[in-house]
């Protein structure tokens, strides 16, 4: 298959008890919430905006909630913003190329996967393109398949198709599918009901019936 990379990820395992928070005297954006999840799971958060999606999420990557436990399994995290962000000059292989660079392998050790990662999510034509020419849609694909180089075991993406047309949601939401199929932990802050079908697990904020 394009793109998949060997390694010895561990798996992700995330435990969820009790857990609420607020900021400071604020009121609770969340309380009670308890789940397990772990690879092979696409977890979606879904609720209201402001229900706290996000902050949940920032808690499951390293955050302290102001009540209950978060415990996190072994392995790396990997967040993708809603927003894009890039080197404006730097080409799209370039940011897929880093991460592997940045663990000490060679461009031409790495170029096979970045060439693989760049297909897997529809970017090959854009590869040398710099990031600053890249549509939204692009931009955000291209966050995915950077966050994809970093071999993480757990991967929290915030609003993945919001700037996506129905096409390359359709193909974004498939590849997080396949992901998590690939024994990755995929956490997934989202409004769109499709995201939400295909999940594992939900967790559903501002809602009294809460996880499932
Ligand atoms: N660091 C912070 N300090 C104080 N309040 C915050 C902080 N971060 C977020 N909030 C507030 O917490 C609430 C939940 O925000 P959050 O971004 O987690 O919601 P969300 O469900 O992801 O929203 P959206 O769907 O609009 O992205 C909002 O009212 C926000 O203003």
């Amino acid at each position: 298959m394009p793109g998949l990379i060997m390694d010895n990820r561990p798996a992700a395992h995330v435990s969820l008890r009790a857990v609420g928070h607020r900021f400071g005297e604020g009121t609770w954006l969340f309380r009670g919430i308890e789940s397990t999840f772990g690879a092979g799971d696409l977890v979606a958060v879904t609720g209201p905006s402001g229900s706290g999606k996000s902050t949940l999420l920032s808690l499951v990557a390293g955050g302290t909630p102001t009540e209950g436990t978060i415990e996190r399994g072994e392995g790396r995290t990997q967040w993708v913003f809603q927003n894009p962000y890039g080197s404006a000059h730097r080409s799209t292989a370039d940011h897929v190329a880093l991460p592997f660079l940045a663990r000490g392998m060679s461009r031409t050790e790495a170029e096979p996967q970045v060439q693989g990662l760049l297909e897997r999510f529809n970017l090959s034509e854009s590869s040398a393109a710099p990031f600053r020419t890249l549509s939204g849609g692009q931009a955000q694909r291209l966050m995915l398949a950077r966050a994809l180089a970093a071999e993480p075991a757990l991967i929290l993406v915030d609003e993945p198709t919001s700037q996506l047309d129905p096409v390359n949601a359709g193909m974004v939401i498939d590849v997080l599918q396949e992901l998590a199929g690939e024994d990755r932990t995929v956490l997934i802050a989202t409004h769109d009901p499709r995201v939400a079908d295909r999940a594992t697990r939900r967790l559903v904020l501002g809602d009294p019936d809460g996880a499932s």
